[in-house]
């Protein structure tokens, strides 16, 4: 998987070659490129935004740069095959299932922009060329689509297969299919007795049974705690 960042701010992806995303850059199973989309200004100033249309606070990111960016990394054919990503606060919001569709796929761009955000035509110009994902993480506002990408990146690529040392910890994680949509039960380890605080009986009585009865329980009181939005969905189970 080939992964491309531009962005004013390139040095945000630094941090990927640190984390668990850079293992698998180095094991050959992701490709990381960021680029700075000033590279693609002829100005003296390097300008890459300007006053909005129809006035308006801010400023608004032209379109020439991104153009000739996208000219040059991803190249001038229509190809679905290729994934834009778009952060914005106006976008869908992103969802494990999108993180595990994207996780198949060869080629992911993440478009960040900044100021106000990007002129519309960057995005309706992508969409006649690759397969364009406006998306949202959640309903506050960033400064700009960096710390997105960031979040969407690890979400995608530690599921992609062979990533993982041990996939058998996907299949138990909140918002996973096989949680039955339901938010994670509370964690122990040792000791088991922890300043007055003791790890709950059930768990260490090796009865498998009422361990899993148990933490269903928990999944189910916190998800109708927390998470109400979720209790009426078919997968969780409960209703
Ligand atoms: N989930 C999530 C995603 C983001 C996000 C993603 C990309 C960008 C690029 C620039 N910004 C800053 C920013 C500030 C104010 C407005 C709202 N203005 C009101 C009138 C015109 C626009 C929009 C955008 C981003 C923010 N934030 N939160």
């Amino acid at each position: 998987m080939r992964l491309d960042y531009l962005s004013i701010f390139p040095a945000y992806f630094d941090v990927l070659d640190i984390s668990l995303v850079g293992k698998a850059a180095i094991n050959g199973l992701v490709e990381i490129h960021a680029h700075d989309l000033r590279d693609w200004t002829h100005d003296r100033h390097r300008t890459v935004d300007d006053t909005p249309c129809g006035g308006g606070a801010g400023m608004v990111m032209k379109p020439d740069p991104w153009g000739e960016a996208f000219d040059e990394i991803i190249g001038t054919e229509s190809d679905p095959s290729v994934h834009v990503i778009f952060p914005a606060p106006s976008g869908t919001p992103f969802t494990q299932s999108a993180a595990a569709e994207l996780s198949s796929a060869q080629r992911i761009v993440f478009c960040c922009g900044r100021y106000e955000g990007i002129d519309h035509r960057v995005i309706d110009y992508a969409r006649s060329m690759w397969t364009v994902h406006e998306v949202s993480l959640g309903d506050y506002v960033l400064n700009g689509g960096e710390v997105a990408a960031l979040a969407i990146t690890e979400a995608v690529v530690r599921l992609v297969p062979g990533f993982m040392g041990n996939p058998e910890s996907l299949a138990e994680e909140s918002f996973s299919a096989g949680q039955d949509g339901l938010l994670e039960y509370p964690l122990f380890t040792r000791p088991v007795s922890w300043r007055g605080l003791d790890v709950p009986e059930v768990l260490m009585s090796g009865h498998h049974g009422r361990i899993a009865s148990w933490r269903r329980d928990e999944s189910v009181r916190l998800t109708r705690e927390r998470r109400p939005d979720l209790t009426d969905s078919d997968s969780s189970g409960i209703h």
